[in-house]
């Protein structure tokens, strides 16, 4: 059914009194379903007549989710927007303030237009106004899709500006994993992988799909297709409108015209939507744009078709130089950061507001806004759910990619469990055969100090991977390809065994070239508390450098947090010595419950011995057990007594 024909359908209906409720067909049959929930339509429909504007009960959907392919609208959506303004409420003088006023404009289906001005002058927020992503309660004017007021933010994608991708995956690996979120359940794996293909060869990553992204260590994809590659997996499902904010950004002119040219052609073959913020376009690049939206100190200084962008400002008097740049020209000529006068600065602005809201390119925009305007509709699509997979399958997906990010990852992983390994063999070289005797004890302790607080200790080396991996996260989860909870699921079930094999390592080669308790029980459960504290020290790491998550200020807390928890774990000073003030660290110190598990584990069951008293040669010089002087030998568990250890149990100490 073609959009006019629904149109009419609901005219028609709303005519007879009847309340219809409009589906467009999708592909998936499941998705073709109501697209919302019913206090949804009751808020909505409320807020369409509280606006007194739209007083049937007439509204569209095109599917449930914002990641739905939207097949049920071919002919795509226009945005239009009409007298858009955004205030903020000034910090200093709590004054309101406006940042955007009178902003109007149109963008067809297959078209893509340029917001172009000077520094600050309102490009991020107009593009973030039209995307839905500031508070509405800021937002005044229309916003309208195919010509009725609607949720932008449900039919559209906002790709961020960075490329925040994972590093250690190809570029095929990274788009699979954006279609594997972002499609619905039922689509069968071939038409994904039909889709990936596709979206690779339209962005002209063919040669390349197969390669790494990259990272410090391995030299991947350049940053031209790194860009085309980011955007290509956030708009994998082809959404209706794309805002893109400045796509450009950091690329060289070459890489540059590569990405929009990309973007364009799949504007035109699958008549999207699309609306970038742009710095400075090579005349190359900007001749891709159908329309430009020059912007000034928030108000519309052009908007309309990027060709008679030349035409206009000559007839303000203002004729673009041969070869020059016409972006460049225009951007220069609006720009009044740089005039001296502040006054000349503001009527020099002031003259281009008044002079295009006079144009004829002025007027033409609102017969076109007027145009698509559908009076007694309310466009309506809104997703039951903010994803479009289940929290197990997210989970799933994540765990996959989790595991190929650590398997592959030299820095975040193998390189540690080299240097435990290492750290291992020089504790086994300095600590070697440690020995039974009465002078052996304190030598004993500090090994297992030290191989708990080491260990804990080089957790830091995660912080990297981990903040660089926060980066993929959040763009990730700003596109709605998947919750906190999966992410956090993920990345612990993978942890589990990377841990093990770290704390396993160590044990494996630590523990019989130091010669502690020979029990076999004795060895495993020495790993296995190695690897609960490395597990609370890893989380630890990841939980401040989530609050924190800037490098080196993460390496300090974390730093000192394993510092502080080593004076007060109990080795250094007693128990019963530890200041009053810092007894409850003492208690929530991993480090301690960790230590006197291994030293519980290793003590009990050994037998120490003492030597002779040297001008006594039949008493002992024994300093635990029995201390008359007459046995030549103490337990472990005298030694554990005598330093207050003696109600350690060890199911306790380990949860
Ligand atoms: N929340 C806010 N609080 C205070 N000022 C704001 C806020 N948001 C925007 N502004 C101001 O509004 C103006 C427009 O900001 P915006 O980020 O949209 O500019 P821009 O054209 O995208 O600039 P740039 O090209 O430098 O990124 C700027 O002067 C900015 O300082």
């Amino acid at each position: 059914m073609l959009p006019a024909q629904m149109v009419q359908m609901m005219e028609n209906s709303y005519n007879n009194g009847s309340v219809p409720e409009v589906k467009y067909p999708t592909r998936y049959s499941t998705y073709a379903h109501t697209a919302y929930t019913a206090s949804t339509r009751t808020s909505m429909i409320s807020m369409a007549r509280s606006e007194g504007k739209f007083t049937p009960d007439v509204k569209v959907s095109i599917g449930n989710s914002k990641n739905d392919l939207s097949d049920g609208y071919p002919e795509g959506i226009s945005l239009a927007w009409k007298n858009v303004g955004f205030k903020i409420v000034n910090s200093k003088t709590k004054k309101k303030q406006n940042i955007l006023s009178g902003c109007s404009g149109v963008v067809q289906p297959g078209e893509v237009m340029a917001i172009m001005g000077p520094s600050g002058a309102g490009k991020s927020t107009l593009l973030d106004v039209l995307a839905g992503r500031k508070d509405p309660k800021m937002v005044s004017g229309q916003i309208m899709l195919n010509g009725v007021p609607g949720e932008v933010k449900y039919v559209s994608q906002y790709v961020m500006q960075d490329d925040a991708l994972m590093g250690v995956l190809s570029v095929r690996e990274n788009i699979q994993f954006a279609a594997d979120l972002c499609f619905p359940s039922h689509m069968e794996p071939d038409e994904k992988a039909y889709r990936v293909q596709q979206i690779i060869d339209e962005f002209g990553l063919k040669r390349v799909a197969d390669n790494k992204i990259g990272t410090v260590f391995v030299r991947g994809v350049s940053g031209g297709e790194k860009r085309r590659a980011s955007i290509a997996s956030q708009v994998i499902t082809l959404p209706k409108i794309i805002f893109l904010d400045e796509p450009t950004s950091g690329l060289d002119s070459a890489a540059a015209y590569h990405v929009m040219k990309s973007i364009v052609e799949m504007a035109r073959k699958h008549k999207l939507t699309i609306i970038a913020s742009i710095h400075q376009p090579s005349t190359e690049t900007y001749s891709l744009f159908d329309k430009l939206c020059l912007i000034g100190r928030g108000h519309t200084l052009y908007f309309g078709k990027r060709e008679n962008a030349t035409s206009y400002f000559e007839a303000l008097g203002h004729v673009c130089p041969p070869y020059a740049n016409p972006a460049d020209h225009y951007l220069r000529l609006i720009n009044s950061d740089f005039m001296s006068d502040k006054a000349e600065a503001e009527k020099h602005i002031d003259n281009f507001i008044t002079a295009y809201e006079q144009s004829k390119a002025h007027s033409s925009t609102l017969t076109e806004i007027r145009s698509l305007s559908k009076p007694n509709m309310y466009f309506l699509s809104r997703p039951t759910s903010r994803y479009a997979r289940s929290f197990f399958a997210q989970t799933w997906f994540l765990t996959i990619r989790s595991l190929k990010n650590a398997m592959r990852n030299i820095l975040m992983f193998w390189v540690r469990v080299a240097m435990y390994v290492c750290l291992a063999l020089l504790m086994g070289v300095t600590w070697w055969q440690v020995g039974y005797n009465q002078e052996n004890i304190q030598d004993r302790f500090s090994a297992h100090f030290f191989s708990v607080a080491f260990l804990a200790f080089m957790s830091v080396a995660g912080i990297p991977g981990f903040l660089e991996e926060r980066l993929v996260f959040q763009r990730e989860r700003g596109n709605n390809f998947y919750s906190v909870g999966p992410y956090v699921l993920a990345n612990t079930i993978i942890s589990i065994p990377f841990v093990m094999i770290i704390a396993a390592s160590f044990t494996v080669v630590a523990y019989p070239m130091i010669g502690l308790n020979s029990g076999f029980g004795n060895a495993i459960l020495f790993c296995l508390y190695l690897f609960l504290a490395l597990i609370v020290a890893e989380s630890m790491v990841v939980f401040i450098s989530a609050i924190i998550p800037i490098f080196v200020a993460a390496l300090t807390l974390v730093a000192f947090a394993n510092g502080f928890f080593m004076v007060v774990e109990g080795y250094f000073v007693r128990r019963d010595k530890i200041p009053k003030a810092l007894k409850p660290f003492h208690y929530v110190d991993y480090q301690k419950w960790a230590f006197e598990g291994i030293i519980q584990n290793d003590f009990i069951g050994l037998t120490f011995n003492c030597d002779k008293i040297s001008d006594n040669p039949i008493k002992y010089a024994c300093n635990y057990g029995d201390l008359s002087g007459n046995s030549s030998t103490f337990t472990g568990k005298d030694v554990l007594d005598s330093y207050g250890y003696n109600e350690i149990n060890l199911t306790t100490w380990a949860v």
